[in-house]
């Protein structure tokens, strides 16, 4: 348990950090963002596919997503690990490292967690945020007239996830973003502070998260797909495995980018790109048509 706490640098939002009963983190808005995600060996990653460093990163990084996604920033996370008794040493502590790692990134700290036996490994996380007093920004906002925007690349860890799949030599960008995604968590505040009317993260699948703000807001939402531009190694990975690239980016998860809604009179903040449009109606479309390929993953699908 020494190995996991001890030697680490605590930001200021981590009042009192681990080894009491409970940790205490600021909550200087005098209301807290909380959510939480877990990862499964096998079934979120493989220890062949992925380093322990990479997954305690792509850890946090999924839950702190969604802590952005609200409009907020992190303030700390709570872990909980189960391992396998065999686990090797070099494994906790990689976990470890890379938990601290993407932490870091966020801004806030590791404040807590739980350590049990468990015949795969399992890491959930529960992640904290701050609003720094500002509205949070919702999946029901979106209003008819607004643009659709995404901060972040769209469909390269699913490029990356099916280079793995195949087993085919190469494409090691990919490879590296289905590892660990990368999202910039100063996107969400700033669109919030711009004026997005909804938010979300694409952890499903950019047709799939942008559903549930359709849902949500009881909007229809139009993909234009001359707006998402491919890069060339996503197109050259899709002509080798023979599969369009905009299944990809419209139907994949694990980027962690971030979807929203702006009204169409808004700036966009630094890294928002316009990908389509809010209408009357309900559902999701691409280039005005229903889409026939997949939305994005299912959890209880496969
Ligand atoms: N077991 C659960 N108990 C309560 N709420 C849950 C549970 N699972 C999911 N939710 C809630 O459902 C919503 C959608 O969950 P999910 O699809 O996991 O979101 P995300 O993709 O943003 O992680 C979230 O608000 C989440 O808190
Ligand atoms: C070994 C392996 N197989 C398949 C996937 C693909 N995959 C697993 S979960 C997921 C999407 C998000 O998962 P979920 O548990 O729904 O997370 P949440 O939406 O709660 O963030 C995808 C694309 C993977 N990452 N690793
Ligand atoms: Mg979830
Ligand atoms: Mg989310
Ligand atoms: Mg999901």
């Amino acid at each position: 348990m020494d190995r996991i706490t001890q030697g680490r640098h605590h930001p200021a939002d981590t009042v009192l950090g681990p080894g009491d009963d409970a940790a205490i983190v600021a909550a200087p808005s005098r209301s807290v963002v909380a959510t939480t995600d877990m990862l499964v060996q096998g079934r979120h990653f493989r220890l062949d596919w992925s380093s322990p460093v990479d997954i305690g990163r792509k850890a946090i990084a999924q839950n702190a997503a969604d802590v952005v996604a609200m409009g907020a920033r992190c303030t700390g996370f709570l872990v909980a690990l189960g391992c396998p008794s065999d686990t090797p040493i070099s494994v906790t502590d990689g976990l470890t490292d890379g938990l601290w790692l993407e932490a870091e990134r966020t801004g806030a700290g590791i404040v807590g967690g739980d350590l049990v036996q468990s015949e795969s490994l399992v890491i959930s996380i529960t992640a904290l945020g701050d609003l720094d007093g500002r509205p949070a920004v919702l999946r029901s906002g979106a209003q008819p007239g607004d643009v659709v925007a995404v901060a972040g690349r769209l469909g390269r860890s699913a490029a990356g996830l099916a280079v793995l799949l195949a087993g085919i030599d190469g494409h090691d960008g990919l490879v590296d973003a289905h590892r660990v995604p990368s999202p910039d968590y100063s996107r969400g505040a700033a669109a919030a502070r711009a004026g997005a009317t909804s938010l979300t993260d694409v952890s499903d699948g950019l047709l799939a998260d942008l559903g549930h703000i359709a849902d949500a807001s009881s909007v229809s939402i139009d993909v234009v797909t001359e707006l998402l531009h491919p890069d060339d190694d996503m197109r050259s990975a899709a002509n080798e495995l023979g599969v369009s690239v905009f299944d990809w980016m419209l139907g994949g998860g694990e980027d962690h980018a971030f979807a929203g809604t702006f009204p169409a009179s808004v700036i966009l903040p630094d890294g928002w790109v316009v990908i389509g449009a809010v209408h009357d109606g309900s559902g999701v479309t691409v280039d005005g048509r229903g889409h026939d390929g997949s939305h994005g993953w299912s959890s209880f699908s496969v």
